[in-house]
Formats: C-alpha cells, structure tokens, sequence
C-alpha cells in the first residue's frame, strides 16, 4: 500500500464561527484550491515512526518500541479499548500517558499539538505500523482561520484508517469510510484546540458547503448547501498568529461570566446562519443585499465576543470606506483571515485598489479562491511513473518548496496524479 498520499482542503467559515462551539448552526464551504498533503512511506531506519513536518520546522522520530510499551500499558486496564470506542471525547488516562511518555519532550506549541494530534490518532488506529515515515505540508496559512488544524486531522486520520485496515477501498472512499474519517479527524481536532465544534473538520472531510449543527448528545448534523453560488469575494489574510484554542478558551470565560448576556447572542448567531444559508440557497439580485447585511451583524456580534483584532478592523474598515461590501472575520478570528462578500457593482480596479492598500501600508496577503469542491482525497504512488513519483516525493519531503510548486505537482491541471476521493 505504501506510498500513498492524502489530502484534505481547508474552509473558509461564512456563518457561526464561535456559535458553532455552543451548538448553533453555522455554515462553511471547503476552500478546494488550498489543502494539506501527507505522504507516507517506510522509514529510513527500522523500529522507527518518522514524522517530517516542515512547515512548522518539526521533524521527530519515536522508537516503535518506545511507542508498544506504552500501548501495552494503555491495554493492561482497557484505556485503548475504551478510546478507541469513543469519538466523541478524548480518553483523559490516555492523554496524561501520551503526554508522560511520549510528548514530553515537545515544548515548542505548534509542535506539541502537530504531535499529539498524531501520536493519539496513531495509538488508536494504526499501533502495529513500524518503519514508518510522515511527511506533511499544506498550502494553507497555519493559524490563519482556514482551518489547516482540521485539514492536517483529517489528512492523518484518512492515511491512518487506511494503514490500519479500517478502509479497505482503493477505488472511491465509501459513505462509511467518509463517516469513519470525520469521526477521527474530530478526535484529532480535540487534541488541536480542545472543543471544537466539528465544522472544520466535516468540511474537509466531505468538501462542498455545509449547514452544520452539533447536537446536544454529541452527534452532528449537517446538511450540504447544493449549487453553492459563485460569490465575488476577498480573503486577507492579515499574517497575524493566534491559536484557536486560546480564541476558543477565551469566549468560554465571557460566556461563563456573563451567560445572559452571551448566550442570546450566540443564539443570535445561530438564527443568522440558518437565514444566512437560505439566502446562499437561493442567491438573486433580490436577497444579495440581506446577505451582505448578515455577514455585517455577524462580524458585529463576533466583534462582542472579543475576537477581533486591530489588524482585521484595519480590512473592515478599507473595505467599508472604499464601500466594497461586507467584511467579517472567518475562523476563531484574533488575527488570521478575513472574508469580504463584495457588491456586484464593485470594480476589478476598486479591487486592485483595495489589494494594493493592503499590501503596501499592512503586508497583508490575499487569496483569489472559489469555495467548494472536493473534501479528502488519496492516491497510491504505485499507479505512476516512478520518475514522476520521484519528483513528487522530493517535493513533499523538501525542507522549503513554495506553495505554487506544491499545487502545481500535486493539484492543478499539469499534475499526473488521479486523486481517489
Ligand atoms: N502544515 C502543518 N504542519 C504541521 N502542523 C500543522 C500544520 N497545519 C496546522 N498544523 C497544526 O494546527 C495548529 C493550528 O491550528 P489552529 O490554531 O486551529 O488554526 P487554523 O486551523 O485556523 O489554521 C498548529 O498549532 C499545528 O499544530
Ligand atoms: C472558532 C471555531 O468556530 C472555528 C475555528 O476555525 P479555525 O481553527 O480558526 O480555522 C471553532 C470550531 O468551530 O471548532
Ligand atoms: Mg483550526
């Protein structure tokens, strides 16, 4: 089977970012063009499990038998057994071993959660795999609210599903194999950012635009918003760093200071996601306006729960003055992107304008980008020619290789590999 490569997109939050958390609706689409890539292949060393993380300049290696020691105490009292039944939560015994005697010597955030996300998914799906190596790279921003956490779970939970045997397809990945990799990937989101909502994750699993709702037992409920419209817009990312679980964390305190307060808004929330997705279901001429009215309340009520930041006004309020249409943030917000819907009326030189400005006065970057498209995809090196494969391995294993390489290789109308989806 190996190698093989997998793939999940990132998603840009149109509605319910937050609220999302608490239970409310929301709505997201897949961003196709921007994914996370995971090759694996054996190992340079035996008893060795390798994962080669460049873009976060992470690179680490477990002995396998460091790794079955701890799998063999995990099993002496049933802990494996019982988080491997649950998706819902992470199994708390199992995360202090984990932390005790395989992560405690990543200090390093980004690197820690890179690694836990792993080693838990790992122990739980694929134990026996040895002589292993990882190597992950996205073009995505990371940290930026486009959800690469959720695309690198979903990336890692497909390619694990199929080394431990869980998904047997090698043609298209079934309903059950799709149900089965969002579970996991929600597990590998928990260890990224603690409560997630499963949004992120769904999205990248499945791809297209969702109306998403977590269930008060857990469950999620989704529907998938058809014919999704082409929408003129504007993504800018504002290089801002920020963590989402420190984001997350902090709503929680406001809500749990303040719930009467908090709550109706984050119900308020709510309701704007399920008009906001009717309106998406059906965009004309006529209801244009009221979606650009809901993605204005919505950035207004994010803005209450203190996830704005200076940086991200700087874009709503360009985008108001030069009046281009409405801005919100997108993601957990404190930095990261913004998503600007634009008028019809609006002009390709306002456009350029309003880019330039915020390029030249604020560094800022910006995405020209459908929503949509495909969810998590694979493909077995095997099935091309070795030199291609060659090229392609060297691409995902190199310490830098620029993000228009990365597609052009791996997913644009030049690369030679047939995505399996
Ligand atoms: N390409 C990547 N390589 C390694 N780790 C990644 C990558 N992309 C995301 N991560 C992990 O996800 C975390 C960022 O997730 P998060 O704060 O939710 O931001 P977002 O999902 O909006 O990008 C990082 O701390 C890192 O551990
Ligand atoms: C804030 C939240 O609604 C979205 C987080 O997205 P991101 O990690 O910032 O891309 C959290 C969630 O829904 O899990
Ligand atoms: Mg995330």
């Amino acid at each position: 089977m190996i190698p093989f490569i997998t793939s999940a997109p990132g998603k840009v939050i149109i509605f319910g970012e937050h609220s999302a958390v608490y239970n409310e609706p929301a709505v997201a689409a897949s961003v196709s063009s921007l994914r996370t890539f995971l090759l694996v292949e054996d190992g340079a060393h035996r008893d060795t499990v390798a994962l080669n993380f460049p873009d976060i300049k992470f690179h680490h290696e477990w002995r396998h038998s460091e790794i079955h020691q701890v799998i063999k105490l995990a099993e002496a009292d049933g802990l494996l057994t019982k988080a491997r039944k649950d998706t819902n939560n992470l199994s708390q015994p199992l995360v202090t071993l984990l932390e005790e005697k395989l992560l405690g010597s990543l200090k390093e955030s980004l690197h820690f959660h890179a690694a836990f996300c792993f080693i838990y998914l790992y122990v739980c799906l694929c134990p026996n795999v040895n002589h292993v190596k990882f190597s992950l790279k996205s073009t995505l921003p990371i940290g930026a609210g486009l959800g690469s956490s959720a695309s690198i779970s979903v990336a890692l939970s497909l390619a694990m599903a199929k080394l431990g045997g869980h998904i047997k397809s090698t043609e298209s990945l079934t309903s059950a194999d799709k149900k089965y990799i969002n579970s996991w990937s929600f597990i590998g989101e928990k260890c990224i950012h603690g409560t997630p909502s499963g949004i992120d994750n769904a999205v990248a699993t499945y791809g297209n635009a969702v109306l998403f709702k977590k269930e008060d037992n857990g469950s999620t409920n989704f529907q998938f918003i058809d014919n999704f419209p082409k929408i003129p817009m504007i993504l800018t990312y504002t290089r801002i760093p920020r963590s989402t679980k420190v984001l997350v964390s902090n709503v929680r305190e406001l809500v749990e200071k303040y719930p009467s307060i908090f709550k109706p808004i984050l119900q308020s929330m709510g309701h704007l996601a399920n008009d906001g997705a009717d309106i998406l279901r059906n965009l004309n001429d006529k209801n244009y306006n009221d979606l650009l009215e809901l993605v204005r309340v919505n950035h207004g009520l994010l803005v209450s729960l203190g996830v704005s930041h200076p940086g991200l006004e700087i874009i709503k309020s360009l985008s108001d003055t030069m009046d281009l249409g409405s801005t919100k943030l997108t993601g957990a917000g404190g930095g990261g992107c913004s998503l600007t819907i634009l008028k019809k009326d609006v002009t390709q030189d306002q456009i350029k304008t309003f880019k330039s400005i915020l390029k030249e006065k604020h560094n800022y970057g910006t995405y020209d980008t459908d929503l949509g498209g495909m969810g998590c995809s694979f493909v077995s090196l095997d099935s091309i020619p070795e030199k291609d494969a060659i090229v392609i391995k060297a691409i995902l294993e190199a310490r830098e290789s620029p993000r228009e390489q990365l597609t052009k290789f791996l997913f644009s109308d030049e690369s030679v590999l047939t995505w399996k989806f």
